[in-house]
């Protein structure tokens, strides 16, 4: 039978752990502890998420409500530290607003099986219970205690969590219609990851609403996995609207690890070695089916010999061009004339330049040389000869799986040189691209535009920059603002290619259709709908089978957000389909050359960066205003700079609420460096 999958995460509540993480014992502990209680046959527990914090409630409840809202569906988070009776000590209270069922079985159990170990156990106040479908219980702080209080209830623990979860099989799950879809949001409430109001002092979260699915049906269920939340469903009546995203925000960083999760490597194929093969990666090792050289030839022009004769004057016997063809044997006391790349005569060991001779005689028609002086002595034994097999001997790996065919033309060259023709690669990816929206009317239309018409200056960006990094292309043109239409356009265009992008259509308005479309007419999984990042906070990801798995990229509509998130997401991506190893683009550290604004939402500000001589340092200059409609907010841009959310950042640079012009950032690089 296949294992039941359940994900775990632990918090580790303390003050000194969260100064210095190496001081923690107990993650590790505990991570192996639930590697060690899980069977091949019944239960897997995976730790999916570690957390330290101080004994501070603010901070205990951040990570809770991160951890719950967060992208890894959890079954299970169990705390450890700050259940006994120091002032410090906060867990319970900071847990317990969480609990909208309390389990004081749980709480049962763990303090009897430590009160047979000490009576110090009498002082532990542990909490569990369960928020929305995730089962949640305080652990003490001591390593020791934390296993032998987890170890009170590993055995009961996967059934608990199922049970909170209401899990079901994914196949049923997946092969629900959209009708069963709403019947089962119409009987079922929704968990809310949130501390009971009651018990809550002040602090506001986000929430979402979850919509996991809960199976009623009893048969045996394989794969276990929940219902993915849902958006506006298309045609809800205006009163049922969201007010609130009920996608959780997730962070650049998580959203990236989403899609390089999801992102598989395209097939192998052969391809033409020629200059086509630019941008490709190879899916095999090359061997080198030929020696280069194939044969021994000269380094130099001048005149082949035995290498032992030394100065003296010679006879001129034969002349060897690089061309094919066969040369006279040359015994000693005799010279070859011989030009660069031509095969030495059998028989010769070495060739002197022809700089190091005298011309001492012509034949008697004066059109060949008859003798020559060699000035030269102690000539070695090789010396200006390329031996057999001296660049590439045959057998050798000359390319291995993996390695990039560059636009340089180093490998194109080496292939070439060992007579390759095709070669194994991953194929490279089809892309199309979608522009959504009534008010988008394509960019050359002409005449003047009418009241709320907007040209599609994304659709042209997105290709461009997405043919520059040598994809392939499929222009999808513009979907209307209508469910249908765009539902046809996306199903049509899965047909033939691999990614679809589209921008627009994926924020608050009621004619954001995207994530409804995705969801309910693909049948798709949207893996996130919201990224804590400006510009492109609506950037939206899923997956459709169809029947292969397909990706896409719903990118927000603003030019300038759907230009930041195809170089942060989507290009990593194609890269890291066709087999790249490096697929992000390079970050590097530059100096900001004016002052520039810190923004509540970590944020990609477009820049220029150049090297500048003088002081041998990376320098970064703005383009001006960074508002995301701004399209030359990207003119002229070849990076974008990392800045940290103004929260991040230290208090005297918040108080200034920027980076001072002369300090340091991280530095993406989409483009090349340019020169001062
Ligand atoms: N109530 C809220 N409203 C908005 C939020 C929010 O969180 N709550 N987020 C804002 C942010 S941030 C962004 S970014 C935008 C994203 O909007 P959408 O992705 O839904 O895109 P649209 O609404 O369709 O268009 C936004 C904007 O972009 C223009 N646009 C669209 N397509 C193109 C194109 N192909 N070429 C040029 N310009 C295009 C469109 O006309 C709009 O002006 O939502 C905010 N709202
Ligand atoms: O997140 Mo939006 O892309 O800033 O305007
Ligand atoms: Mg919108």
């Amino acid at each position: 039978m296949t294992p039941t999958k359940l994900n775990a995460a632990i918090i580790i509540v303390s003050t000194t752990a969260s100064k210095d993480p190496s001081s923690d014992v107990s993650g590790n502990l505990l991570t192996e502890f639930f590697t060690a209680n899980s069977t091949a046959e019944s239960t897997t527990w995976q730790v999916v998420a570690r957390r330290i914090v101080p004994d501070d409630r603010e901070e205990i409840q951040g990570a809770l409500t991160t951890l719950l809202e967060g992208p890894n569906k959890l079954n299970l988070i169990v705390t450890t530290g700050g259940t006994g009776f120091a002032i410090t000590d906060i867990t319970p209270e900071a847990v317990k607003p969480f609990l909208q069922k309390e389990a004081p079985g749980l709480v049962h159990a763990m303090l009897s099986a430590s009160l047979n170990i000490t009576p110090f156990s009498m002082m532990s106040r542990p909490v569990a219970g369960v928020s929305g479908s995730t089962v949640i219980v305080t652990l003490p702080g001591s390593p020791k205690g934390a296993t032998e209080n987890l170890g009170a209830l590993i055995k009961l623990l996967p059934h608990a969590c199922i049970q909170a979860a209401g899990i079901q099989s994914s196949r049923k799950l997946h092969s629900r219609g959209v009708e069963s879809l709403e019947k089962q949001a119409g009987v079922h409430g929704h968990g809310k990851h949130r501390p009971k109001s009651d018990n809550h002092d002040g602090h506001h979260h986000h929430h979402r609403h979850h919509h996991h699915g809960h199976s009623h049906d009893s048969s045996t269920p394989e794969v276990y996995t929940y219902a993915e939340p849902r958006a506006n469903r298309l045609g809800d009546a205006v009163t049922r609207r969201y007010r609130e995203s009920p996608y959780p925000m997730v962070t650049v960083k998580e959203a990236a690890d989403l899609i390089a999760r999801e992102t598989q490597l395209k097939e192998i194929v052969e391809a033409q070695v020629n200059e086509d093969l630019v941008g490709y990666v190879l899916a095999e090792d090359v061997t080198a089916a030929e020696s280069v050289p194939a044969y021994r030839a000269s380094i130099v022009d001048g005149y082949a010999l035995v290498h032992s004769g030394g100065k003296g004057i010679y006879p001129v016997v034969s002349v060897s061009h690089a061309a094919p063809g066969s040369i006279p044997p040359l015994s000693s006391g005799q010279v070859a004339r011989i030009t660069t790349g031509a095969p030495l005569p059998p028989g010769a060991t070495a060739v002197v330049m022809v700089e190091d001779t005298i011309l001492k005689s012509m034949t008697e028609d004066e059109k060949e040389e008859a003798e020559v002086e060699i000035l030269v002595d102690r000539i070695g034994d090789g010396e200006n000869v390329r031996e057999v097999g001296s660049d590439v001997m045959k057998g050798d790996v000359v390319l291995e799986k993996g390695d990039i065919i560059s636009a340089i033309g180093g490998e194109v060259g080496l292939l070439a040189s060992v007579g390759r023709a095709w070669v194994k690669v991953y194929d490279k990816v089809t892309v199309g691209v979608l522009s959504t929206g009534d008010e988008v009317v394509h960019h050359d239309r002409k005449g003047e535009l009418r009241l709320g018409e907007i040209r599609d200056s994304n659709r042209p960006a997105l290709l461009s920059a997405i043919k520059a990094q040598g994809f392939s292309t499929v222009d999808l043109g513009i979907a209307r603002d209508k469910a249908g239409a765009l539902q046809s356009i996306l199903i049509e265009a899965l047909q033939s290619v691999d990614v679809i992008i589209t921008t627009g259509g994926v924020s608050m308005g009621e004619l954001d259709l995207l994530k409804p479309t995705i969801e309910q007419s693909l049948n798709g999984t949207i893996h996130f709908g919201r990224v804590a990042m400006k510009p492109g906070k609506p950037t939206t990801f899923a997956t459709v089978e169809s029947p292969k798995k397909k990706l896409i990229f719903a990118l927000p509509g603003n030019p300038a957000s759907a230009l930041v998130t195809l170089h942060l997401f989507v290009i990593p991506s194609l890269r890291k389909s066709q087999g790249y190893e490096h697929y992000d683009f390079p970050r590097v550290r530059v100096v900001v050359n004016e002052d520039m604004g810190l923004d509540p939402r970590p944020e990609f500000r477009r820049a220029f960066v150049r090297f500048d001589a003088v002081d041998g340092r990376l320098h970064a200059s703005g383009t001006g205003g960074q508002r995301s409609s701004r399209i030359g907010s990207a003119h002229g841009a070849n990076a974008v700079l990392v800045m940290p959310a103004s929260k991040e950042v230290s208090e005297k640079r918040r108080e200034l609420g920027c980076i001072p012009k002369g300090e340091t950032v991280d530095a993406i690089l989409w483009g090349q460096i340019g020169c001062a």
